[in-house]
């Protein structure tokens, strides 16, 4: 036999076996699920094929999976992402019961890697399971409250003037064609690095086009679907051995090693100089010292995750005093390890929003000079400065910032694992432990049987009258109950300090190079089409009267 012959065969044999595996795999999760009476899904091979030939994007294909499991017309059904078997929910009644009612059959994500693999993420609190989790969410929850941030303010408002600055220079007087994911991005990582790392990023001090040496390891340390990653979370998903046996890790080791340098560097001259600073690693250092104990009713709400439940069945989740809490080991490794969460967390999340929160309002002409005149009277009120209060008493930029949050999540979906077996309220259907729960967001966010002409993108749904006509549960951007996004309220008053202060200086405009409508990128977050940035033309306004 030739060589060409046995390469032919070769080749004949793995297809033979891929099209077998998923005519197996097929079988095998139709068949679980007809067992328990549930609509199967399928596998979605021909989403997944519009996406490998790049028809559609990652996010498109998660708007199709919700259109798809909506149009059964059940509350929820089942799916795979071709390693097990995952239920997909729909209905909101039963979304609330599993983020916050039942919360104790929830309580884990998906692991995708072991400690032997990688260290820094499984010490993350967003990874994190069980009795482990529930102690670093106690730890951490006084550091995310109302009056931690408000010290924080600082540093927003010094990151936006630097933003502000950096744009100015770039577009000069006249204004101009500028892409404002490169100004945000620089934005969102100097916060992170000054509330986080407790550094400067020198993010604005480069030469345009380039970048600091935290930004670029920043990068680095972000998910980014490319076909070399993606491989990588397949392997990971559907051999978890055989990936750890590999050394296959999300991230590399280059901005892992850098960070928990930083971290290191910066505590160590803490403790050697008594310096403190305002921000999340000292009171991270200062929860490691036993020094931060919050039982205070913000502190519930941070840690429970809710309002409507800080003191109900989500606070008796966690027992401050337990064992497990007594037990919990918060040393350093876990200290860099969570300011590297909140770099991963908070960076591609907050910059997503902020960059469609722009493109609303480039689009949006008529929003734009409405939230002007209220930013431009709060800054006159304020003797041009903006103040944690100022920024949060803003009542348009909240209904505006919440559109965005709605019609552009920067998250499309959130997850859980079943933690203990669930009978789903009202059928016999049991999700057994172990089982993956997808939680959709953007699906939700973009139903009409809870927004009336959802494509519509109008702040004014979110007026207290019109929000209380709305179930609760219909706007998740930041998930809900005791795992929900601990950051929460950093981020909003990070994005809302910084939309008011580009708005106060600058008008934004559709240009030549904007994307309408917009194409997604294949992230983890909602993000423009990979090259295409967000090109708006930014016109600076003349000086306010202050
Ligand atoms: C606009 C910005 C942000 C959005 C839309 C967002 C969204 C989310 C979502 C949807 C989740 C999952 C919630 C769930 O499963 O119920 C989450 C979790 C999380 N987020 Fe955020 N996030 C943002 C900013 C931040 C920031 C600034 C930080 C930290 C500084 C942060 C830290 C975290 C952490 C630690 C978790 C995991 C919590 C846990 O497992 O207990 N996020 N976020």
């Amino acid at each position: 036999m030739g060589l060409i012959t046995l390469i032919i065969w070769l080749i004949i044999l793995a297809i033979t076996a891929v099209v077998s595996y998923f005519l197996y795999i097929s079988w095998k999760y139709r068949d679980y699920f007809q067992k328990r009476n549930v609509s199967f899904l399928g596998l979605g091979l021909s989403r997944l094929a519009r996406f490998f030939t790049g028809k559609i994007s990652l996010i498109d294909g998660e708007y199709i999976l919700y259109k798809e499991a909506k149009a059964t017309g059940k509350p929820f059904v089942g799916m795979s992402d071709l390693s097990a078997p995952i239920y997909f929910i729909m209905d909101l009644e039963l979304l609330r019961s599993i983020y916050v009612k039942d919360f104790d059959h929830f309580v884990d994500r998906r692991q995708f890697t072991s400690e032997k693999s990688d260290i820094l993420i499984t010490k993350m609190m967003i990874s994190l399971e069980g009795e482990e989790w529930k102690g670093i969410r106690t730890k951490l929850s006084p550091t995310f409250t109302t009056s931690k941030i408000r010290k924080m303010f600082s540093n927003f408002e010094l990151s936006s003037n630097k933003m502000c600055d950096y744009i100015k220079k770039r577009v000069g007087s006249a204004g101009g064609d500028f892409d404002i994911c490169e100004a945000y991005s620089k934005y969102a990582m100097d916060v992170i690095a000054n509330c986080a790392f407790g550094i400067d990023s020198k993010s604005f001090d480069t030469e345009p086009g380039a970048v600091s040496t935290f930004e670029d390891m920043g990068n680095k340390i972000q998910f980014k679907f490319n076909p070399r990653v993606f491989a990588k979370l397949m392997l990971m998903m559907i051999a978890p051995k055989l990936a750890d046996f590999l050394g296959v890790k999300p991230f590399d080791n280059e901005p892992q090693k850098y960070f928990l340098k930083v971290v290191k560097d910066v505590m160590t001259h803490r403790r050697e100089t008594g310096e403190r600073r305002d921000d999340l690693l000292q009171l991270m250092m200062d929860a490691q010292a036993g020094l931060l104990k919050g039982e205070d009713k913000e502190t519930m709400e941070v840690m429970t995750g809710s309002q409507e439940d800080s003191t109900g069945s989500s606070r008796s989740v966690f027992a401050p005093e337990s064992e497990a809490n007594k037990k919990l080991k918060f040393e350093d490794i876990d200290v860099a390890a969570n300011a590297v969460m909140f770099l991963i967390g908070g960076f591609d999340t907050v910059q997503s929003l902020l960059i469609f929160s722009a493109y609303s309002l480039a689009l949006h002409e008529d929003i734009q000079e409405r939230l002007s005149e209220e930013v431009n009277s709060t800054f006159k009120a304020n003797g041009g400065k903006l103040t944690y209060d100022a920024v949060h008493g803003m009542n348009y930029l909240d209904l505006f910032i919440n559109e965005t949050l709605r019609y552009y999540p920067p998250a499309v979906r959130t997850e859980r694992v079943c933690t203990k077996d669930y009978t789903i309220p009202g059928s016999n259907t049991v999700i057994e432990k172990g089982r993956a729960i997808i939680l959709p967001i953007f699906g939700i966010h973009r139903d009409e049987r809870y927004y009336e002409n959802p494509e519509k993108f109008d702040p004014e749904r979110f007026l207290p009258e019109n929000k209380a006509k709305r179930h609760p549960y219909s706007f998740t951007p930041f998930g809900h109950g005791p795992r929900n996004c601990v950051g929460m309220r950093f981020a909003i008053t990070e994005v809302k300090a910084v939309i008011a202060t580009l708005v106060h200086n600058f008008k934004l405009e559709v240009g030549s190079y904007t994307q309408v409508p917009i194409k997604f990128a294949n992230a983890a977050n909602l993000k423009p089409a990979e090259g295409s940035g967000m090109w708006l033309k930014i016109t600076p306004r003349c000086e306010r009267e202050e």
